[in-house]
């Protein structure tokens, strides 16, 4: 036979064929193909030696991605990368060569135990309306695992852990930590559409470079790695492997460090939550599920995010005179009342997330889904945090971060100069146990402005600003005494009772009663401690 009579009797072959399809696609009776595929199958069972077993990226109505297919994923992305042909890259991280792992519809054999596997990547694209106005269906992908059917018991009880073991190992190897943070709900439909979005998290702050007490941090410290290895514990205890930190102190004080700080100690990822984009507490659940494991949930300014204050206060103030008026004044020259006024007006209308919602999210039946996190709030008002949030037990550890101490001064003295001790650290000493300074501002009078200025002159700007802030501090407190008095006059009373019947008028009631509540919850926190 020539090649061109091959050719043809090829063609003409392939003609017939596609004219069968068609017909049997035009008029085989639609009701009768799904017995036949049945029994085409059977049929072909005897023939074809081989068991195939699919692995999909989503299961169970897809509300979590299947841990089974990325460790699939990663095992057969370290094994693939010699032998497969079409590959893709995933990550490029720094001073790492690239991530890469098997493209869709690509094949590749492995061997275990002598036995030898194929495994096939495949995608499936949901069939949308052309011009229907619903978003784009996500696509899905899955892996098939094919082998002979004399190798069954070997696949299914050692391969498939051996795959599952060795992925997750090398996921942990090549992991590197992100920062999530959560989509708004009307971008998690559509192509790729994720309800985290996340960069890789390189923050360099860690304990070592966190200015606060040295006793303190060491607690901090302990009762993270506590954590960190107590998963048979918790198991033991029957509480979900989950731990609540309550951060609360005056703005720059290194709250939000300190969240960095843990997740750079203990290896984690953060989820940085923002709870104004969730519109109710279904999706709130929804978020929490998609988190993994290995990470620090953060709700930053808990007072601001939502009026999780209380609906119960709310009610309560309508009822009563409260001093909601008196504050109008405080809240306009105050900074963060401002906003937290205009957080709130923001939120009014949009979100729904209720304080119950987020209880179940710490620890209602919902927080027991996935272990190892831990859930970190931040607020600057500890005080006006409703007390179901922050009872004992609820958030397990309250930790007060306060203005600079002499200690953490020195912390930053070594990060910011290089230095252990210098003649001006008395008067420095001296000067804090008098004034209040956030952290913040100390660093910033730290830092070198210029290549010209020495240490020295960093200390004298420090200490200048030391002397300004008690200066303005003094003054403050003689107005509000004055006021007082002036006040008491009008009403014939002695400025103590005035000072006392007003409540939180003067701006000295207001730190006192700040210091004492956060020394309650202080207590609290104590006692929760377990
Ligand atoms: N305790 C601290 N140790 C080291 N640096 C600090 C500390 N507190 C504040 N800083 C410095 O001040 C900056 C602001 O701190 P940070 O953002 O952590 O404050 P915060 O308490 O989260 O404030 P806010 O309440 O406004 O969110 C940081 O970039 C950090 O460099
Ligand atoms: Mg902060």
């Amino acid at each position: 036979m020539t090649t061109g009579e091959m050719w043809t009797q090829l063609s003409s072959g392939i003609t017939g064929l596609m004219l069968a399809w068609v017909m049997f696609e035009q008029y085989f009776p639609y009701q009768l193909r799904g017995y036949l595929q049945k029994y085409s199958q059977k049929l072909m069972s005897y023939v074809y030696p081989y068991i195939q077993i699919t692995f999909h990226e989503f299961t169970s109505e897809r509300l979590k991605r299947s841990e089974a297919f990325s460790a699939i994923q990663t095992y057969i992305g370290s094994n693939s990368t010699k032998t497969a042909k079409r590959l893709k890259a995933e990550v490029v991280r720094n001073n790492h060569p690239l991530v890469l792992t098997m493209d869709d519809y690509e094949e590749v054999t492995d061997v275990f135990n002598g036995v030898k596997v194929w495994w096939a990547s495949s995608k499936t694209v949901p069939k949308t309306q052309p011009n229907s106005f619903h978003p784009v269906a996500e696509e899905r992908r899955q892996y098939r695992l094919t082998f002979h059917k004399r190798d069954r018991e070997v696949i299914t009880e050692k391969y498939i852990e051996h795959v599952l073991k060795e992925g997750k190992a090398i996921a942990v190897k090549n992991r590197q930590r992100k920062l999530f943070t959560n989509n708004s709900s009307e971008n998690w439909y559509g192509w790729k559409s994720t309800k985290w979005s996340h960069v890789l998290f390189e923050h360099p702050a860690t304990f070592d470079s966190l200015a606060m007490e040295t006793k303190m941090k060491e607690g901090i410290k302990k009762d993270l790695t506590r954590f960190s290895k107590g998963k048979d514990y918790y198991a033991k205890i029957g509480k979900a492997w989950k731990r609540g930190y309550l951060l609360y102190g005056p703005p720059g004080t290194g709250k939000s460090t300190m969240i960095s700080a843990m997740a750079n100690f203990l290896d984690y990822d953060i989820y940085d939550l923002e709870l104004t984009t969730v519109k109710d507490n279904s999706e709130l659940r929804k978020l929490l599920i998609e988190t993994t494991g290995k990470s620090i949930i953060v709700i930053e300014d808990i007072d601001c995010s939502l009026d999780l204050t209380g609906q119960r206060k709310k009610t309560k103030e309508k009822d009563g005179d409260d001093d909601d008026d008196d504050d109008k004044s405080d809240k306009e020259k105050d900074p963060i009342s401002k906003k937290k006024s205009e957080a709130e007006k923001e939120n009014k209308n949009r979100s729904k997330v209720t304080l119950s919602g987020l209880l179940n999210f710490i620890d209602g039946i919902w927080s027991a889904c996935g272990g190892e996190r831990i859930i970190v709030f931040t607020t600057n008002y500890v005080d006006r945090l409703d007390p179901a949030l922050i009872r004992t037990g609820r958030m397990d550890k309250h930790i007060e971060l306060s203005y600079c101490c002499f200690e953490a001064f020195q912390v930053l003295a070594k990060n910011y100069l290089e230095l252990k001790s210098h003649e001006l650290f008395g008067k420095i000493e001296e000067l804090l146990g008098e004034t209040k300074m956030s952290p913040a501002d100390v660093a910033e009078s730290l830092m070198p402005k210029s290549d010209e200025e020495d240490e020295e002159d960093c200390l004298k700007r420090l200490i200048k600003a030391l002397e300004t802030t008690k200066e303005e501090a003094r003054k403050k407190a003689e107005e509000a005494a004055l006021k007082a008095e002036k006040a008491g006059e009008e009403s014939g009373e002695t400025p103590s009772q005035v000072v006392q019947e007003n409540g939180e008028k003067s701006a000295k009631e207001v730190k006192e009663n700040g210091e004492k509540s956060a020394k309650e919850v202080k207590e609290n926190g104590v006692i929760a401690e377990g």
